[in-house]
């Protein structure tokens, strides 16, 4: 997007700010403080590739910005903004071939994300961590700008917006029909989690998501929780409220008015389930004092089963005949040779895993077929909320492997892709606490077997006799988590590596 084409800057009042000079200087004042915080956060999808340049898809004072927190317990400013952070292209990643879609949504070379800037004179100490600095020149010029997220006034004034729906500039802040009214005053605190997003836990009683890097489109974490409250499955918990932007013409938020339909989902706000473990805490904690676990992996199973049978009944579900399993074994087949390409510890495992891919494009030959419908996506045991019963499962975070597209995330698959994530997930949290001994390994093989034992106890039948299929789900699993790690944690590589050196020699 040009600069000239920019969308005005809307003020608090919801009023466009007057002319389009603001937003285009904004733009430049904010450029290079952008370019020094993005890439630090844990969120910024981008790592290791530099930035070239910004465009401001919008930007929306919530709370005005320009003489914003002067003086003494002045009230900080708020700014809304979707910016688009240009790099170069990644190497192509390849679609699943389990439906039409390919390549990527919006600009394959700039994604989008989505900002809420802190705007005061001076900078209190508590949000020294947060800042992004101080912009030289722009409409924000001498101001002290910070994540708003870490300051409790800023973020009650979201959930504030939330509260009631309406419109401000390209924002739309909706109610979800039926649900409870959200009581004002909830303390906010910004989630100290190893996130894809960022969170905000209001008192004990909501949760909010924001999404950090957004597609144009619905996002599954908000639409399959919708699809799963309309079906009645309280397995995840039902979305309270959410806001979006309106999609432009050209997938970016647009300067006119609010379109109806969902365009952007920016963040969901549902209910928060205090003092529940995930699995991956439950799991680390009952490896450490080498306790069984396959009670509570069984419940997960049934759980699994169970939101998989809602989905299957509220939205679409397809065969998946020869042709679309051979695209399915190509895909798995292409992102292998990606990966391959970033992280040469996995070549020389290559021939053993396309094998695996090599059984899928069988099932073809033998004119087998399947059936496809929306699965959970990217599901392991850190996706697991437990209550205080050990085993009553609740799943969370239906948003998909974040580093697909979008319009990829929401293609049905066969559901022993979310199996395949969990079976990965055992075997990960058996590694963490010693890859060598026999006892974890003997730990991760009685959970896997509990967890598929306890699918079909749901679903009647045991994904374990869908043998091929299985595997070569969690080929492209281990493969992903191969790529995910050398990306974001290369200390845990060896954890998937060890996975791939199995499936590998499996396949030989
Ligand atoms: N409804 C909820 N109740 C309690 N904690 C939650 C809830 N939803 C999410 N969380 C916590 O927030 C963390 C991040 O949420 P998640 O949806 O996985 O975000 P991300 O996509 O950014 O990884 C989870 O690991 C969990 O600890
Ligand atoms: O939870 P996210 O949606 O952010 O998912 C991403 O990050 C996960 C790690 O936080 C990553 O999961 C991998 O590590 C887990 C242990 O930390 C393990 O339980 C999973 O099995 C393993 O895949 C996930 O792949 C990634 O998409």
């Amino acid at each position: 997007m040009s600069e000239s084409s920019l969308p005005l800057t809307v003020t608090a009042a919801g009023r466009p700010a007057p002319g389009q000079r603001a937003a285009g200087g904004l733009l430049r004042s904010l450029a290079p403080l952008l370019t020094e915080w993005l890439p630090r956060q844990r969120w910024f999808a981008g790592k290791g590739r530099p930035i070239s340049g910004f465009s401001l898809v919008s930007a929306t004072e919530l709370l005005p910005c320009a003489h914003a927190g002067s003086g003494a317990g002045a009230t900080p400013g708020l700014l809304h903004l979707l910016v688009r952070a240009r790099q170069p292209a990644p190497p192509h990643e390849p679609g699943d071939g389990t439906g039409t879609g390919s390549g990527t949504d919006g600009s394959p070379d700039a994604d989008c994300y989505q900002l809420l800037v802190g705007v005061r004179s001076v900078l209190p100490p508590e949000f020294a961590p947060a800042s992004l600095g101080t912009p030289t020149d722009g409409p924000l010029r001498g101001r002290a700008l910070y994540d708003a997220l870490h300051d409790p006034r800023l973020t009650g004034l979201l959930l504030e917006r939330l509260r009631s729906p309406g419109r401000l500039g390209p924002l739309r802040f909706v109610t979800a029909p039926g649900a409870a009214a959200v009581p004002s005053g909830l303390r906010p605190r910004v989630l100290d989690a190893e996130q894809s997003n960022s969170s905000v836990v209001y008192g004990s009683a909501y949760i909010l998501k924001l999404f950090r890097r957004v597609d144009p489109g619905l996002n599954p974490d908000l639409e399959l929780p919708l699809a799963l409250a309309r079906g009645g499955c309280a397995r995840v918990p039902a979305p309270t409220a959410w806001f979006e932007a309106a999609a432009g013409p050209d997938g970016d938020a647009p300067d006119g008015p609010v379109a109806e339909g969902p365009g952007l989902t920016l963040g969901v706000l549902q209910p928060y389930l205090p003092g529940s473990g995930d699995g991956w805490q439950l799991a680390q904690r009952a490896l450490a004092g080498r306790r069984d676990f396959t009670a509570a992996a069984r419940g997960l199973g049934r759980a699994t089963a169970e939101v998989h049978a809602t989905l299957a009944d509220t939205l679409p579900t397809a065969p998946l005949r020869g042709p679309e399993l051979e695209r399915l074994a190509a895909g798995m087949a292409a992102r292998l040779e990606v990966a391959a390409r970033a992280v040469p510890a996995l070549r020389p495992y290559r021939p053993g895993l396309r094998n695996a891919f090599a059984a899928v494009a069988g099932l073809a030959r033998l004119g087998q077929a399947r059936r496809v419908q929306r699965v959970h996506g990217d599901l392991h045991l850190g996706q697991a909320l437990c209550g205080a019963g050990g085993d009553e499962w609740t799943l969370i975070d239906f948003e998909g492997e974040p580093a697909r597209p979008l319009h990829e995330r929401r293609l049905p698959q066969p559901v022993v892709r979310d199996v395949a994530g969990m079976l990965r997930s055992f075997d990960y949290a058996a590694c963490q606490q010693g890859t060598g001994e026999r006892w974890t390994r003997d730990w991760a093989a009685a959970n896997r077997a509990a967890y598929c034992a306890g699918y079909a106890d749901v679903a009647g039948t045991d994904p374990r006799d869908d043998a091929r299929l299985l595997r070569a789900f969690e080929t492209d699993k281990a493969v992903y988590e191969v790529l995910y790690e050398a990306r974001h944690r290369p200390a845990w590589l060896p954890i998937p590596l060890s996975a791939v050196r199995r499936l590998a020699a499996a396949g030989d």
